[in-house]
């Protein structure tokens, strides 16, 4: 199994260029496990309480299930992916079966910061877009998509999202083998990760 890391801050287009690689390769053979699924399970909480929760600080982040989950798959077995509601902010009842492929990629904000998690992957790759067009896409997917109004956007930017990216997301950058450059759309870095992982696929 070749196991891909995919980091950078909120809004570099992660979601985007893993879509773009996985397009074009052989359905069976890939797969993708997003950090996204596993936040810490907040079900116990009041909306209100769930409010004051950092969102992008590692300790949100249930980052021994996703080991556990990445080791099981390493052994051949499917595990049970978490299915997170940013709707809700918070983690759903059920789960999506997830099987092991000979590429998984793992995707998300904080996955070059955690040590352990790091050290799982045969490949690191960071995307990389600046931070004013980073806060333009997410406002305008977070008020589109997850159902945020400008203000609260605006205040989580200030008051965790930038914080912690500049604590945690921008140093892991350090640990990337490939750094995508995606203020645009980059269509020739896409191509040379997806002919990496043709190479180990054949
Ligand atoms: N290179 C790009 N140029 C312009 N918009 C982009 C680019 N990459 C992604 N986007 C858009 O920005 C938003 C956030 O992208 P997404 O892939 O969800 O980022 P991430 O997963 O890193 O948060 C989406 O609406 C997406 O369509
Ligand atoms: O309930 C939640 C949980 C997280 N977030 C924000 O999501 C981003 C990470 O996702 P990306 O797709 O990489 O943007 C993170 O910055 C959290 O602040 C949220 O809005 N609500």
């Amino acid at each position: 199994m070749l196991i891909l890391g995919i980091a950078g801050g909120t809004g570099c287009g992660k979601t985007t260029v893993v879509n773009q690689i996985v397009e074009q390769l052989p359905e069976n053979e890939v797969g993708v496990i997003s950090q996204d699924s596993y936040y810490n399970d907040l079900s116990h909480m009041s909306r209100k309480e769930r409010t004051k929760i950092n969102f992008d600080h590692p300790n949100s982040i249930d980052f021994n299930l996703l080991i556990e989950h990445i080791d099981q798959l390493r052994e051949g077995k499917t595990v049970d992916t978490p299915i997170y509601s940013f709707v809700e902010e918070t983690r759903m009842k059920e789960t999506i079966p997830t099987p092991p492929r000979k590429v998984m990629i793992v995707e998300g904000i904080l996955v070059l910061s955690n040590p352990k998690l790091r050290d799982l992957f045969d490949i690191k790759i960071f995307v990389h877009a600046d931070s004013d067009e980073r806060l333009i896409r997410r406002l305008q997917r977070d008020t589109q998509e997850r159902g945020h109004d400008l203000n609260k956007v605006l205040t989580r930017y200030q008051t965790a999202v930038k914080p912690m990216h500049l604590q945690f997301i921008e140093p892991s950058k350090e640990f990337a083998d490939i750094i995508i450059p995606n203020n645009r759309y980059n269509t020739v870095a896409v191509d040379v990760v997806r002919t990496i992982i043709n190479n180990n696929l054949t």
